[in-house]
C-alpha cells in the first residue's frame, strides 16, 4: 500500500483541490501529461451535504451524505472519462476518502445527488446508514482527549461529525463496496481522511478487502492501491503515526512545518544537510510529503506558521527544495484564492463551481491559483523526474543560508536565503556543458530564456544568484543543455 504505481520515471502528485473532473481531464491532456506530473489528488468524489447557511465552505465536502459519486465536481460519467483519459497520459488518480465519519447536524438535509438524511437519528438512507452502524454511547471529542484518551479520539465524534463504526460488517461492507467500485473505474489510491480518527486494526481489515488495481487502466496485475493515511501528529499525543506505518503511508505533517520554518527568514538552510529521518522525519518510504495542504494552509491545521503561495517567493524556495531532495513522495497543493478561511472554490450565483481559465502565459485565472503551473515549480517536477533515485552529494553550505548539492551526476541545484548574494565557483557534479537554469527560465531551442550555466571539464561552474533576483534557487540537470 505504499507504492503510488506512477507511470516510469514520474515522481509527484498535484491535489487540484475543488476540480471539476472535466477541467480535471482536459488539465491531464494539456498539461500534467506532457509536463511528467505522477498524479492527481481530488477533492471528495462522494455525495456531500449542501450547506449554503456558511455560503458553500469548502469544508461541507467533507460532510457525506451517501457514497453515490455525485458532487459539484460532476457526476459518475464525467468521474469515469477523467480516470480514463488521465490515465491514458500517464497521470494517475487518488480519491480522497471520508470514511471515518457522515455528517455532522445542521438546518440544512440535502446532499449534492438530492439525497436527504436525519442527522438526529443517524439515518442515512442513500447509503444505508442507520443508528447501529455509529459509535455508541454518543460522545463528542474534547480538546484534552488528543492527549490522553486514544479511545475517545477513535469512537467518539469529530468536530460532531457523526462518527462510523469500523467495526460493524455492514460499515465495513459499505466502505469496501465504495472504494472497490473506485478502483474497478481506475483510481491508483486513496487518501483516508481523519485516520487517526479510526482503529488501525479495523483499516487493516477494510485495506486487506479492496481489490488489486485495474490492469485494464495501465496497472501492472496484483498492484495494490497506494494508501496515504492522514495522521495529524506533530508529538505529544496519545496517537502516534508509528500505529499507522504498518498499514499503508502516512501524511508527514512534520515535514512542511519544518521546511516552512527553515525557510522563513532568519533561520539557516544550513540545517538542512542532515534532513531526513534525523530530522524525526518518518522513514522515506513511508512518507506523503507536503509543504501545504487544504487544511494548513488557512491556519487552523496542524503546524503554525506554514508558507503558502501567499509569500511565493519562499514557499517557491522551500517547494524546489521538497522537489529537489530525494525524501519522501511529495504533493503539490493547487489552491484557489481566498481571503476567508472558510470560503469554498469560485462559484456562480446557482452554486457551480466555475472553471479556471488559462491565460495566455499559462498561468490560471478566475480566481484560480495554480501553483502548479508556475514555472518554478513544473520545472523542479521535472527536475526531481530527471535524478530519479541518485543520492545527495556534494553539500556544501556557507554557514548560514547558502546551500547547494548535487544529485549523482544528474542535477544540480543551489538556494540563496541570505540578504547577499551568492557568487560562488561549486562543484555541479554535471558532464561539461552550458546548461539552462530552469528556474529562472527554459530551453527555447538552443539558447536559454533564463540563466545558462557553463560547467568546465571539472565539474565546476560559476554559481550567481543575487539576493534581490525575483527567486532565491537555481538548478540544472540533464536534458536542459544548449
Ligand atoms: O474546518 C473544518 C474541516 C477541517 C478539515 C477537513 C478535512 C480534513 O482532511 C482536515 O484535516 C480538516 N471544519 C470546520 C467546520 C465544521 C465542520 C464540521 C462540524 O461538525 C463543525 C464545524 C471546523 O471548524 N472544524 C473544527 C476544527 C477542525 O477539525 C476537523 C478536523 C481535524 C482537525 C485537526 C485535527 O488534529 C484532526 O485530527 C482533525 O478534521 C476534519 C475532517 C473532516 O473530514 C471533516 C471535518 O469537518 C474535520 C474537522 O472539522
Ligand atoms: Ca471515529
Amino acid at each position: 500500500f505504499k507504492n503510488p504505481h506512477y507511470a516510469t520515471g514520474r515522481t509527484t502528485m498535484v491535489h487540484l483541490f475543488e476540480w471539476k473532473w472535466d477541467d480535471i481531464a482536459a488539465e491531464c491532456e494539456r498539461f500534467l501529461g506532457p509536463r511528467g506530473f505522477g498524479g492527481i489528488q481530488i477533492s471528495p468524489p462522494n455525495e456531500n451535504l449542501v450547506i449554503w447557511s456558511r455560503n458553500r465552505p469548502w469544508w461541507e465536502r467533507y460532510q457525506p451524505m451517501s457514497y453515490r459519486l455525485v458532487t459539484r465536481s460532476g457526476n459518475e460519467q464525467q468521474f469515469a472519462n477523467m480516470v480514463r483519459r488521465c490515465n491514458n497520459v500517464g497521470v494517475r488518480i487518488y480519491v480522497d476518502a471520508i470514511i471515518n465519519h457522515m455528517t455532522g447536524t445542521w438546518n440544512e438535509n440535502v446532499g449534492t445527488g438530492g439525497s436527504t438524511a436525519n442527522f438526529g437519528n443517524w439515518h442515512y438512507p442513500a447509503v444505508p446508514y442507520g443508528r447501529n452502524d455509529f459509535n455508541w454511547p454518543h460522545c463528542v471529542i474534547q480538546g484534552h482527549d488528543y492527549a490522553c484518551c486514544a479511545d475517545r479520539v477513535r469512537n467518539c465524534e469529530l468536530s460532531g461529525l457523526k462518527d462510523l463504526n469500523q467495526r460493524s460488517e455492514h460499515v465495513r461492507t459499505m466502505i469496501v463496496n465504495y472504494m472497490n467500485r473506485l478502483i474497478d473505474m481506475g483510481v491508483a489510491g486513496f487518501r483516508i481522511d481523519a485516520a487517526k480518527h479510526m482503529w488501525p486494526s479495523d483499516l487493516r481489515v477494510i485495506y486487506d478487502r479492496l481489490r488489486n488495481l485495474n490492469t485494464a487502466h495501465g496497472f501492472p496485475s496484483g498492484a495494490r492501491p497506494y494508501i496515504y493515511q492522514e495522521v495529524i501528529d506533530l508529538g505529544g499525543e496519545a496517537i502516534s503515526r508509528n500505529e499507522y506505518t504498518p498499514l499503508a503511508a502516512v501524511t508527514e505533517f512534520r515535514f512542511g512545518m519544518e521546511l516552512s520554518r527553515a525557510f522563513t527568514r532568519g533561520n539557516q538552510l544550513r540545517w538542512l544537510v542532515n534532513w531526513g529521518p534525523q530530522w524525526g522525519l518518518l522513514g522515506s518510504g513511508d512518507a506523503l510529503t507536503f509543504i501545504d495542504n487544504h487544511d494548513n494552509q488557512r491556519g487552523h491545521g496542524a503546524g503554525g506558521n506554514i508558507l503558502t503561495h501567499k509569500r511565493p517567493k519562499e514557499y517557491k524556495g522551500a517547494i524546489a527544495f521538497m522537489l529537489a531532495h530525494p525524501y519522501g513522495k511529495p504533493q503539490l497543493m493547487s489552491s484557489f484564492s481566498f481571503h476567508d478561511t472558510e470560503a469554498g472554490p469560485p462559484m456562480d450565483g446557482s452554486g457551480n463551481i466555475i472553471s479556471p481559465s488559462i491565460n495566455s502565459d499559462n498561468t490560471c485565472g478566475n480566481g484560480w491559483v495554480c501553483e502548479h503551473r508556475w514555472r518554478q515549480i513544473f520545472q523542479m517536477v521535472a527536475f526531481r523526474n530527471t535524478v530519479g533515485n541518485t543520492a545527495v552529494t556534494n553539500w556544501w553550505d556557507n554557514g548560514g543560508n547558502q546551500i547547494a548539492f548535487c544529485r549523482g551526476t544528474m542535477g544540480f541545484v543551489a538556494f540563496n536565503n541570505e540578504n547577499w548574494d551568492l557568487n560562488q565557483r561549486l562543484q555541479t557534479c554535471l558532464p561539461a556543458g552550458t546548461y539552462c537554469d530552469v528556474i529562472s527560465g527554459e530551453k527555447s531551442g538552443n539558447r536559454c530564456t533564463g540563466k545558462s550555466v557553463v560547467v568546465g571539464n571539472d565539474g565546476r561552474a560559476q554559481i550567481v544568484i543575487g539576493s534581490h533576483e525575483y527567486d532565491m534557487v537555481l538548478a540544472i540537470h540533464m536534458g536542459h543543455q544548449v
